[in-house]
């Protein structure tokens, strides 16, 4: 048998992507904004389906909810007004996941349905909280199925854009790599639908600033466009992922871009992983409190990459909230780690130096065992 060609060099960060999020547009996924497209849902959950089966988690970002709505309630169009767009959403939402549950049932996967505004990610408790539900599903190996919360978005949901959503769920959960289809093969270097010349670009570097003056919005439909999709990447490369912009009818796209075939637009992110997430972690919030770690705890937080016990904090000072970010100080007082803690300060003081498996009775609940994950830390020194 003939070997595979190796994948090019370049896009190597694409095909040693192991956690994907899928973002489906409702350009690709409605047929121009009136009723679900069925074969092109079910050829999405073919390809979701392959990609988990090599060993891939996938998160579906997907849009559709409003199209779907406004059929089944057999409106001519889609309407403009806020509170009828909403209706419909909340209308068409059900019938989205019925359809992919359906779809995915006949490759063997559960879906489960995940609604998102954009505050449950900004704020902190529910960060943690919205993070801990996608990364358990996926360890589950359900395929989550994220959509705006439309019932209260305003802004998003006027302009039609998961865009930003899917870019925030990359940063969520720490995503490789985030792919958006839609209708077009990529990003141009103009508008295909007003210029028939326009060039797909194939790799570009995310943050370059001749990409403001190429993108435009969605046309008459009152999308997102490649404005939301630009903007997008650059909210996901804070966290370190990368990504791809390409044509959801192409055949077998999702195993192509996956593989780091060249097709779509790779909008490359330059940076490390790693140090894109520190740096975001690093100055997303003021430091709500700091934790004294014994020399043990310091050792494996530093050395072996570990989540931050109970067990290994003796001083615990400030008043904190779950999901303020805490300083983490060695015996001397010097901060080694900064992160995202789980318990406030009253229930971190209660359970300080003592082991996670006393957490139920010293709380009365059974909370997270860590007191910081070890996802949610950030191990360097930090100067005030
Ligand atoms: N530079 C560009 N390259 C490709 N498409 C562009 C560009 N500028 C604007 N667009 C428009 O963006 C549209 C896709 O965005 P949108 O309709 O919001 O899709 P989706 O519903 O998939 O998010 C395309 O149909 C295209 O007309
Ligand atoms: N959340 C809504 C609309 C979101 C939307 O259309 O966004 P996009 O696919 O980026 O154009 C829906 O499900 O219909």
């Amino acid at each position: 048998m003939k070997a595979a060609p190796e994948p090019p060099a370049t896009r190597t960060a694409l095909s040693a992507a192991r956690r994907w999020v899928v973002k489906v547009g409702s350009a690709l996924l409605t047929n121009d904004g009136r009723g679900l497209d069925m074969t092109m849902i079910s050829r999405l959950a073919q390809q979701v389906a392959l990609l988990r089966g090599a060993g891939c988690e996938v998160v579906l970002v997907s849009s559709g909810a409003v199209a779907a709505g406004v059929v089944r309630l057999g409106w001519p169009r889609r309407p403009a007004a806020l509170h009828d767009l909403q209706a419909a959403a909340a209308v068409g939402q059900s019938i989205l996941l019925q359809h992919y549950e359906q779809a995915f049932q006949r490759h063997g996967l559960a879906t489960a349905q995940i609604l998102l505004g954009h505050d449950d990610v900004a704020a902190r408790d529910r960060y943690l909280n919205a993070r801990g539900t996608l990364t358990t599903l996926l360890r589950l190996n359900v395929l989550p199925i994220v959509n705006e919360n439309d019932t209260v978005a305003t802004e998003e949901i006027r302009f039609g854009d998961n865009d930003s959503l899917a870019a925030l769920v990359a940063n969520l959960i720490d995503a490789d790599a985030l792919l958006l289809l839609t209708d077009q093969d990529g990003l141009f270097d103009a508008d295909p639908r007003l210029q028939p010349g326009a060039q797909l670009l194939t790799e570009v570097d995310v943050h370059d600033a001749r990409l403001d003056g190429m993108v435009g919005d969605g046309g008459a439909l009152g999308r997102g466009g490649m404005v939301t999709k630009l903007r997008a990447a650059r909210l996901a490369a804070r966290s370190g992922t990368q990504t791809v912009i390409a044509g959801g009818r192409l055949d077998d796209v999702i195993q192509a871009v996956t593989r780091g075939d060249s097709v779509g637009t790779w909008l490359r992110n330059g940076r490390q992983p790693q140090s894109a997430r520190r740096q975001w972690l690093a100055g997303l919030l003021q430091l709500g409190g700091r934790l004294r770690l014994d020399d043990g705890a310091v050792h494996v937080i530093r050395e072996s990459g570990r989540s931050l016990l109970p067990v290994g904090v003796s001083d615990v000072e400030g008043d904190f909230r779950r999901g303020d970010v805490v300083a983490c100080c060695d015996e001397r007082g010097r901060e080694v780690a900064r992160g995202m803690i789980n318990y406030g300060a009253s229930e971190a003081r209660l359970i300080a130096g003592r082991s996670s498996a006393a957490i139920p009775a010293l709380l009365g609940y059974a909370g997270d065992e860590e007191l910081i994950h070890r996802d949610n830390l950030v191990v360097a020194d930090f100067h005030d």
